[in-house]
């Protein structure tokens, strides 16, 4: 049997930016929460991911934009100071010490538990630390798995020690000549900002587009700018073979034709670098949580519904969130998830007695009643996760976009309708840049009259996807957008110009 210390209404597993949040959100009606962390408290986006990443690539961005402006690029001749970027990135990560996230884990009234859970029953999980010992933690209403998500490494590179985003966001040397595989977000950034360190960089991409999930002219203009910056990016490319000596790690590619016509070598190349970084995508973090025992598949992610809550479970007890559910893969996204299904359990589990809370509602706008109710849109569903997820690449151009591609609203039967616009040719790229090139496009449900996609490409867009953003999730009409009105110069007149466009 548990003793008290080891009982909470609520045990979030994993410190992840996820978890925190959800622990954060979970403990607002008074719930105790546990959180279980064996590693950093912060997780993936903290040390390994998302802030080391952007340090590495803000300083090349920073140097294009004053090299982009007569009379700024003769104040930055020289290269980038590369142990001063890598410095800077070590700041950002905190020097992988977790102090400053756990003082806020604490001081936000949660109990940090250190070590690895499994289940052993429903709501019942043995917690290690690393000394080897073993307690029993039981969760009296719910346990939220939040244990993110780790790299995929295809098997040809088991035995070369390749880098995976870890080593490549927290390297402390550059190494000469660099190998890349695969197309998507990681390859794509760490390509941009390996190259701008100096690094001799072959981006090697199995298919035939560069960022698949994004609008084929965002690949296209990544794959350009990393080719005119000196960075080989070949498409249709496998790994055959993989061996490392004290050359380097020599690899085998096969070039195959791509789908455009264009037809690689025919003979397999050998490619020898000093590191090869496989981005080759991610797997949630499940297959040593004792799943087995709640009669779920280790190593799958943890499908859930629209409250985050896992499906195949009896009892209303068992929720995830973040990487781990295989239904978002950004930070952002995750948090909006934990933010959720944390305001479910404190709606859901409120301890306090009815007498001692206004009927139907309690503080923080919360409400029972609300959470029982499945409206979409409320507080208590991850909607936005269906039809309008924001990501931005911090590529150079940057890639931004939200909702669905032109070829996702085809798919889905709406009645579609594209305008894009070259941001060049706006008032406030010809202040920002000599030869700013980019491109805008929407994404129209004719129907409705409603924008449900845009996409981004160009030199500081990323932060012009909120307004996207807001308009896909408010579903504004295209009638009222033009109300909105951007200041001028400022790349988002964009928006009147795609209303033009569109003829409205
Ligand atoms: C190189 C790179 C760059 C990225 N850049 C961005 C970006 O710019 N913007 C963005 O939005 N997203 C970015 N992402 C994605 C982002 O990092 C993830 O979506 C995010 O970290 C997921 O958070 P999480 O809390 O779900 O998982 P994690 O951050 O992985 O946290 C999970 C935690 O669970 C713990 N854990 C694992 N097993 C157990 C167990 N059995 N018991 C207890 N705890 C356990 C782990 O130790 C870990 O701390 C990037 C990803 C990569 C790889
Ligand atoms: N700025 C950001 O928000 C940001 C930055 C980095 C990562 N992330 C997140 O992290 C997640 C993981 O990124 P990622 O780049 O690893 O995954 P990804 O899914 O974006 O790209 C993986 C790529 O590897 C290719 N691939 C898969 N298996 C392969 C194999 N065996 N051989 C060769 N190529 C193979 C795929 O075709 C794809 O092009 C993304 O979903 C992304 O959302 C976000």
């Amino acid at each position: 049997m548990a003793d008290e210390a080891s009982e909470y209404d609520v045990v979030v597993l994993g410190a992840g930016a996820v978890g925190e949040n959800v622990a954060d959100r979970a403990s607002r009606t008074g719930l105790s929460v546990a959180v279980v962390e064996p590693a950093l408290v912060g997780g993936e986006c903290s040390y390994w991911a998302c802030m080391p990443s952007k340090a590495l690539l803000r300083p090349g961005d920073a140097l294009a934009a004053a090299r982009a402006v007569p009379g700024a690029d003769a104040a930055v001749g020289g290269r980038l100071d590369v142990a001063a970027v890598l410095a800077r990135r070590d700041e950002v990560a905190a020097h992988w010490d977790d102090a400053g996230q756990v003082a806020w884990v604490e001081g936000a009234g949660l109990t940090l538990l250190r070590g690895h859970a499994r289940f052993t029953a429903p709501r019942t999980l043995a917690v290690q630390p690393a000394d080897g010992s073993s307690r029993t933690v039981t969760a009296r209403r719910a346990v939220v798995v939040a244990t993110g998500s780790a790299a995929v490494v295809p098997p040809v590179f088991a035995h070369v020690r390749p880098w995976t985003s870890r080593e490549a966001t927290s390297a402390h040397t550059v190494p000469r000549r660099l190998a890349v595989v695969g197309g998507g977000v990681v390859a794509t950034e760490m390509a941009t900002a390996f190259a701008d360190l100096g690094s001799d960089v072959t981006v090697l991409v199995r298919g035939d587009r560069v960022l698949p999930a994004a609008e084929p002219f965002a690949g296209e203009a990544v794959a350009r700018s990393l080719a005119t910056r000196g960075v080989r990016v070949a498409r249709g490319a496998t790994v055959t073979s993989a061996t490392r000596d004290d050359e380097g790690v020599h690899l085998v590619v096969e070039h195959r034709p791509v789908t455009d016509g264009r037809v690689g070598g025919a003979a397999p190349e050998r490619l020898t670098v000093d590191e090869v970084l496989v981005a080759t995508g991610r797997r949630p973090t499940t297959d040593d949580l004792g799943l087995e025992v709640l009669g779920l598949e280790p190593g799958e992610a943890l499908a859930v519904d629209d409250r985050l809550q896992v499906l195949g479970v009896d009892g209303g007890w068992l929720f995830a969130a973040g990487d781990v559910t295989g239904r978002t893969a950004t930070t952002h996204q995750g948090k909006y998830d934990a933010r959720v299904v944390g305001d479910v359990l404190a709606a859901r589990f409120d301890p306090r007695p009815d007498g001692t809370r206004p009927p139907g509602n309690v503080p923080l706008g919360l409400s029972r009643d609300g959470e029982a109710a499945p409206a979409p849109w409320s507080r208590y569903r991850a909607t936005a996760d269906v039809a309008a997820v924001p990501q931005v690449v911090f590529t150079r151009p940057q890639v931004a976009w939200v909702g669905r591609t032109e070829a996702q609203a085809r798919r889905d039967g709406l009645d579609v309708e594209v305008v894009t616009y070259e941001l060049g040719d706006l008032a406030a790229a010809s202040v920002t840049a000599v030869d700013y090139a980019g491109r805008a496009q929407l994404v129209l449900d004719a129907a409705r009259d409603v924008v449900v996609g845009a996409t981004f490409v160009g030199p500081d867009v990323a932060d012009m996807l909120h307004a996207a953003t807001v308009a896909v999730v408010g579903e504004v009409p295209l009638s009222r957008l033009w109300h909105a009105v951007p200041s001028y110069p400022t790349l988002s007149e964009v928006w009147l110009r795609l209303l033009e466009a569109a003829g409205r």
